[in-house]
């Protein structure tokens, strides 16, 4: 507004001229620069940047630009003077393929070609665009016109900002420039960069920004109207389709608890569809009913017993399986993101869903179930029978822990019918015998080679010969610390096997858990499904060698 008032008092003194002037021809250009000025007042009254009808292809009609040439040739003349003075060079990058520029003339055809820049984004309303069959034929131009010191509407914004993402998608370099690189293409580009990485402040793009062309920076309302239009919900790139499936009873309530600040940290990059189990609704079925949408990502949140149910769904296909950790014990993000998931999960998980890396593990087949981590039979199934829903809601971690002391103390030896891969069956005695795909160092129970690695294409069997006494059990366990702690084994008292196949009959029936779920059947098959899962993870984590980027 404050420049409309310029420009109209310059009309009114213009007229005002023209009224006094004894000349004619001054008369006559007096009246000509307050026409103009005029109507560029009432431009800026409108924030309206097609008063000079500049065409797509960049030039603005002949009649127009004889209307308007007093103002023109005034700015101009200013623009010139003040790039001369701030020695600002013509085109700047920004970013990799990404550049920024005052106005280009024929003469900046060697630079712009030199970056090998082959897409044009001209914010400004009053210049033409020079001729860009100079640059040859493959070069795409789009032209929004905005009024120098003003900003474009939402729209042209978004209509602007995803050009230019589609541009770069499609590999060409772009440059972003107005009249001087200064103001309205500073607008455009930090809206660019923030919707490229919506975690950025409007403060760090423009420190980034004006950290390479120092005379960049938005006036007061183009800062304050960014500031607005970033927290508009259709702000940003078109952001893929993501479902988020919670348990809200997992780890006692923390997905109700943290649900807010989780929405808030992936809206951004997702549009994201919420559903929560129900103890009628399992999460089977909402992992069924996100399916046949195919999302890019469908989000567990919830303890290991969900994240299992989950991918029981979508192992096989393309989707991403994305981990909220929020049960009690969240074992498999242990595993998979190291201990950091134990220290903050839910910021940790947040960054994983939105710049983490995607790889495949392996998974397991268990009599029909999907296994992602550990089937458990002996100690380990017990502590899980021990620390049900209302002991885990009492104590959290603690009630596996009591279970597990419970289990060791109880020292209950099985008689187990064993077959590994194709071999003949053998009898083991044991108080616990572990099968697992992926495990944490703090499942012990798990840990006779160490941690087991879930891209081996190879489960990891152990079992504790069965002793008389707990201390033997103790010091079979000593020796799970060891291996865990160190990933080494002593092969001492702990026997350990790695199979792709395992078949195991009880010898009345069979009690196991399956990623801490209680089962019982006659006995159990379970066989390896190798690179069966997408699943995200941190980007510098050492499963993401063969990452594809979220
Ligand atoms: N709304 C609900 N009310 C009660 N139980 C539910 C509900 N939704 C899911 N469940 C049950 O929750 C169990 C899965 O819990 P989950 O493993 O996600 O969390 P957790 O038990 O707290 O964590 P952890 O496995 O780490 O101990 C399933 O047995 C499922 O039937």
């Amino acid at each position: 507004m404050k420049v409309a008032h310029y420009y109209f008092n310059g009309c009114l003194l213009a007229l005002a001229l023209a009224i006094i002037s004894p000349w004619t021809i001054i008369s006559l250009l007096a009246l000509w620069t307050a026409i103009a000025l005029g109507l560029v007042a009432f431009a800026y009254y409108k924030n309206n940047g097609m008063i000079f009808r500049k065409r797509q292809g960049g030039r603005i009609p002949h009649l127009v630009r004889v209307l308007f040439w007093p103002f023109m040739f005034g700015v101009q003349i200013y623009n010139r003077i003040v790039q001369v003075r701030s020695g600002d060079p013509v085109i700047q990058e920004i970013e990799p393929g990404l550049y920024l520029a005052s106005r280009l003339t024929p003469m900046d055809v060697d630079v712009l070609n030199h970056n090998k820049i082959r897409a044009i984004f001209d914010a400004t309303a009053e210049f033409d665009s020079f001729n860009l069959s100079l640059l040859g034929k493959d070069i795409e131009y789009l032209n929004i016109p905005v009024l120098d010191h003003s900003y474009p509407d939402f729209d042209s914004l978004m209509q602007s900002i995803r050009w230019i993402d589609s541009q770069r998608r499609n590999g060409r370099n772009v440059v972003v420039h107005c009249a001087l690189g200064r103001g309205r293409s500073v607008f455009v580009m930090a809206a660019y960069l923030l919707a490229e990485s919506p975690h950025k402040s409007l403060d760090e793009v423009m420190a980034q920004i004006q950290s390479i062309r120092l005379h960049a920076r938005l006036n007061q309302r183009q800062y304050q109207a960014l500031s607005e239009y970033v927290k508009h919900s259709e702000f940003g790139f078109a952001k893929p389709p993501a479902w988020i499936i919670a348990n809200p009873v997992s780890g006692g309530g923390k997905w109700p608890e943290n649900k807010a600040q989780i929405l808030e940290a992936l809206a951004p990059y997702y549009r994201l569809t919420i559903k929560e189990t129900t103890e009628s609704v399992s999460a089977e079925s909402l992992a069924k009913q996100a399916k046949k949408k195919q999302p890019k990502l469908i989000i567990a949140a919830g303890g290991d017993g969900t994240l299992n149910a989950v991918a029981s769904q979508i192992v096989g296909s393309d989707i991403q399986m994305g981990i909220l950790p929020l049960g009690t014990a969240n074992s498999l993000a242990h595993a998979l993101w190291g201990v950091k998931s134990k220290l903050v999960p839910i910021p940790l998980a947040c960054e994983v869903l939105t710049q983490g890396a995607a790889v495949k593990i392996d998974t397991a087949q268990c009599n029909e179930r999907l296994a992602l981590m550990v089937v458990a039979v002996g100690f380990e199934q017990q502590m899980i029978e021990f620390a049900n829903r209302d002991e885990k809601n009492d104590q959290g971690q603690g009630a596996y822990l009591r279970g597990f002391f419970n289990a060791v103390s109880n020292n209950q030896a099985l008689s187990l019918t064993v077959k590994f891969d194709g071999e003949s069956e053998q009898t083991l005695q044991t108080g616990s015998l572990v099968i697992a795909n992926a495990a944490p160092f703090s499942t012990l129970l798990a840990q006779g080679k160490g941690q087991p690695d879930a891209q081996d294409g190879q489960l990891d069997v152990t079992w504790l010969p069965s002793g008389e006494k707990v201390s033997d059990q103790v010091w079979s366990l000593t020796e799970l610390l060891f291996n865990g702690l160190t990933q080494r084994s002593i092969d001492d008292v702990v026997e350990h096997r790695h199979v792709t196949t395992i078949e195991i009959q009880g010898q009345q029936g069979l009690k196991y858990a399956i990623d801490g779920e209680l089962f019982e059947d006659d006995g159990l098959k379970m066989q390896v499904k190798p690179n069966s899962l997408w699943v995200l993870v941190p980007a510098d984590s050492t499963l993401a060698n063969t990452q594809s980027e979220v």
